[in-house]
């Protein structure tokens, strides 16, 4: 899968189509009224959220959407056809910018959301609509108004209940793997995650979605390694998995360089809440994992889980306490308010 999370699109709506200026000519009535009909509407340009797409890449391909122009009004009373709208489709989790990419439009988090980015001009009078008591034959009919024409951002957030941070080789992908239907690329080199992957998790009659991203290095909020520019996909979760490669000589180190990044990132961030693993524990012998869980404990002053995503050991009770932190934002009652908030 191409991955691709911001995208420009330049886009118009369809301009009105013109009224219409005619007289009823028939035969035997000498002087037939007015019977120009209105121009059409133009059509719309929507953008709507779906599921099942988790990137921009298809924007990459095709970056203009112009709606159709209405057709002009026409003789007896016939009204022009409107023009088609446009509807873009884009995975839930896309915020809408302006060309300025400040100010944020709409934010589609909900599939089946929608929002009128581009309205269509409206049909012009035709002289039908101009007739009155002292005007019985006008000759005048409106243009169509004009389509409006802007140029918008696509930034894609993705939508995860859970997001798992950690440095490269930490074993992020190999958990994903273990526990979801996603099936990520694993490998004993850093950075073998390149985008992030989404999967869903079962435990206990509870689903759930977990974002893996690329892993983190000491300077990605300076733009090393990958950068931290996928943290913008974990900014959304409930709940931040933090793993640490148990394997590692310092694994307080490591914990810390992986705070300082969120906290570099964005306070926000890095208060989120979070639960902290050590990872590849199938790896180590009783001593040195008693020694490095507490090591890490120090290092973040509280409670770190043990895990093997390799192993499976664990990885049913780190579900577990990813789910009391998912749960309470999952109000079906508040949900339904925001997806109301953009429809028209
Ligand atoms: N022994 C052991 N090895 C593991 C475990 N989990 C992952 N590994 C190994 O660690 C290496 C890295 O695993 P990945 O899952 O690709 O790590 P990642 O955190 O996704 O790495 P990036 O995508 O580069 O950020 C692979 O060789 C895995 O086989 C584990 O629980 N135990
Ligand atoms: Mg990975």
């Amino acid at each position: 899968m191409k991955f691709l999370d911001l995208a420009k699109v330049y886009i118009r709506s369809g301009g009105g189509g013109a009224g219409c200026v005619s007289f009823r000519r028939e035969k035997f009535i000498e002087y037939g009224g007015p019977d120009g009909g209105d121009g059409g509407r133009g059509g719309d340009v929507w953008a709507e959220a779906v599921d099942g797409l988790n990137t921009l890449i298809d924007f990459r391909y095709q970056q203009h959407f112009f709606a159709k122009s209405g057709q002009h009004g026409m003789g007896s009373q016939r009204t022009g056809a409107s023009g088609d709208e446009i509807i873009l489709k884009v995975p839930t989790g896309t915020e809408i910018l302006d060309e300025d990419q400040e100010t944020v439009i709409a934010d589609l988090t909900h599939a089946g959301q929608r929002v009128l980015l581009a309205k269509g001009g409206n049909g012009g009078f035709g002289n039908l609509h101009f007739k009155s008591s002292t005007n019985r034959s006008p000759r005048n009919a409106n243009p169509g108004l004009p389509g409006i024409e802007r140029t918008l951002w696509l930034r894609l957030k993705l939508i995860a209940d859970a997001g798992l941070v950690g440095l490269p080789n930490a074993g992020k992908s190999t958990f994903l793997a273990a526990v979801s239907n996603a099936r990520p690329k694993i490998a004993d080199y850093p950075f073998t995650t390149l985008h992030p992957n989404l999967g869903v998790v079962g435990v206990d009659a509870h689903e759930f979605v977990i974002a893996d991203i690329p892993g983190l290095i000491e300077g990605a909020s300076e733009g090393r390694g990958l950068g931290d520019q996928f943290l913008g996909h974990v900014e959304r979760c409930a709940v931040l998995l933090h793993l640490v490669d148990g394997t590692s000589e310092d694994v307080a180190s490591d914990a810390r360089t992986i705070l300082d990044e969120l906290e570099a990132y964005s306070p926000k961030l890095a208060e989120k809440p979070r639960i902290t693993v050590l990872n590849k524990v199938d790896a180590l012998d009783d001593e040195t994992r008693a020694e490095r869980r507490a090591e890490l404990e120090a290092e973040i002053g509280g409670p770190v889980m043990e895990m093997s995503g390799v192993a499976k050991i664990g990885v049913t009770d780190v579900l577990r306490a990813l789910w009391t932190r998912i749960e309470p934002t999952r109000s079906g009652a508040k949900d339904a308010d925001e997806a109301e908030t953009w429809r028209p």
